[in-house]
């Protein structure tokens, strides 16, 4: 039978694993906006998915951010539903033989410092790894247009 997270999204397949979750596509019940779930046990000894919620609310709005479509507890897993989001820019380079041209590059220092860092750092958060695998493509879009994906992202004032 179908799994129904947050009320509302059907479970798809796999489409990604993390250190410490697994990411399904979904698929909202009435809207059928497929989104993207990623999903944690909730007896892991350090949980991490709703920090992960909790810095993406924070920053909802900024540059390059996906919105939190539901986030909370289903049986004995944690769940936050998110944007779907399409390849990494690790996935990008390779897919452009390890080779981006110097257009590409600056676009991608432009989105990458001028607009995400300064919200990072207003909001008092400091990021130790914003590099190629946290970075991600908007899905379906032919511009390279990042965004960054929250959970390497470490608190400094929470
Ligand atoms: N919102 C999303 N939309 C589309 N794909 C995603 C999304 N979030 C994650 N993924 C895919 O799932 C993979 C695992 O993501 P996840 O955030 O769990 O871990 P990670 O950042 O790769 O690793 P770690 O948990 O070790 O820091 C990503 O590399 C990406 O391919």
């Amino acid at each position: 039978m179908d799994r129904i997270v947050g009320g509302k999204f059907k479970l798809g397949r796999k489409i990604g694993c993390g250190s410490f979750g697994v990411i399904y596509l979904a698929t909202h019940i009435d809207t059928y906006e497929i989104v993207a779930v990623k999903i944690e046990s909730s007896k892991t000894k350090h949980p991490q998915l709703f920090y992960e919620a909790k810095l993406y609310n924070t920053l909802q709005g900024g540059s390059g951010i996906a919105n939190v479509k539901w986030c909370g507890v289903d049986g004995d897993e944690n769940i936050l539903v998110i944007d779907l989001l399409g390849p990494s820019l690790e996935d990008l380079f390779v897919y452009c033989g390890r080779k981006f041209s110097l257009k590409t590059v600056l676009m991608l220092a432009d989105q990458m410092v001028i607009d995400n860092l300064p919200l990072l750092i207003s909001s008092c958060f400091i990021t130790f790894c914003i590099v190629h695998n946290t970075m991600t493509k908007v899905q379906h879009c032919s511009e390279i247009e990042l965004y960054l994906m929250c959970n390497r992202t470490h608190f400094l004032n929470t």
